[in-house]
């Protein structure tokens, strides 16, 4: 390290959101960085900063999300406060991030993936498959609204935004017969328990990168990009070159019901993809596997094959 490393006068900056599942994933890059470097606590800092989606997302709290907003709508502010210093290094949930990072900043680290399932909550049944004709579904994903209306054109979904938290407190408030969370998401907030069950995912492929935390910095900073590099895994960057790239290929952000897992096994990557209409009317399914060095380019010519079949109009609403 030819560079100082932060102490508690001079401490890295973390910023983050504010959920419960944002402050937790930032304490586990400070564990991380605290024991890959041997320092205590006070040589970071923990700076919560409000986006816009936060802020929107409290006022309207009734509309979907996709009304709301664009791209970028939970990072924005993030990423100013890094480019004007105040910030030095961001944590984010890699699905909620886009693909490419504003002029000046970079995304070169990733934790080791957690679970990738979807988890099924209900307290009136066990798994999708026992629930009854017309029963209420809250959710306010594209991808797992459309997957369930594919499979179950009989069950009714119902917007069900917020945190965690506010996701199950709908619940237990009977506005839904179900919802569903990431495990990775539970899990990481110590609340396995509240999962009915984990959905595998040939019932229920998940979203681009669930389950994986990313780190984003200043490209010109290289005492973060030595100190990331340090606790950054390998084999999760691979499984999300693979990811990501199909999902640049897509043109598709947290806003299109895209799904796609890539998995390594034997020396090998596997990528699974599938796109769905927002109404659930069609499935499109596609997968390869490939050497490790090639998963990006094995994820840009599965968009492309996907997007030739799915032609023109394929994730447009209809009426
Ligand atoms: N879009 C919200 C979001 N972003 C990341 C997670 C969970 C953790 C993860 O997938 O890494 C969640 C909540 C959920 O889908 O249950």
């Amino acid at each position: 390290m030819t560079q100082m490393l932060p102490t508690p006068d001079q401490p890295l900056k973390i910023g983050t959101r504010g959920s419960p599942l944002a402050l937790a994933q930032a304490v586990e890059t400070r564990a991380r960085l605290m024991a890959a470097f041997d320092l205590p606590e006070a040589a970071f800092e923990i700076v919560v900063i409000k986006t816009t989606g936060d802020n929107r997302a409290m006022i309207d709290a009734d509309r979907p999300l996709k009304e709301i907003g664009n791209k970028g709508l939970f990072t924005k502010e993030i990423e100013e406060a890094m480019l004007s210093g105040g910030i030095d290094i961001a944590v984010h949930s890699t699905k909620d991030m886009p693909v490419l990072q504003p002029e000046g900043l970079i995304v070169d680290c990733f934790l080791p993936r957690e679970d990738h399932r979807d988890a099924f909550i209900s307290s009136n049944v066990d798994s999708i498959a026992d629930l009854p004709s017309g029963a209420v579904v809250g959710t306010s994903s594209l991808r797992r609204r459309a997957q369930l209306l594919n499979k179950r054109p009989d069950l009714t979904v119902v917007e069900f935004r917020g945190n965690v938290q506010t996701r199950l407190k709908k619940l237990a408030d009977g506005v839904a017969d179900c919802t569903f969370l990431a495990m990775a998401g539970l899990n990481r907030l110590g609340m396995d328990s509240v999962a009915t069950s984990p959905i595998s995912e040939e019932d229920m492929l998940p979203a681009i990168a669930q389950g994986t935390i990313c780190i984003e910095r200043r490209s010109s900073d290289d005492m973060a990009g030595q100190m990331l590099a340090a606790i950054h895994h390998a084999d999760t960057a691979i499984m999300m070159a693979a990811e990501r790239t199909l999902l640049a290929g897509l043109d598709g952000s947290c806003e299109t019901p895209i799904a796609g897992l890539a998995e390594l096994k034997d020396g090998m990557v596997r990528l699974r993809a599938e796109i769905l209409r927002p109404d659930g009317s069609e499935s499109l399914t596609d997968e390869a596997s490939a050497p490790y060095a090639d998963a990006a380019q094995m994820g840009a010519d599965m968009a492309a094959r996907l997007l030739e079949r799915a032609g023109e109009g394929f994730f447009d609403f209809k009426g």
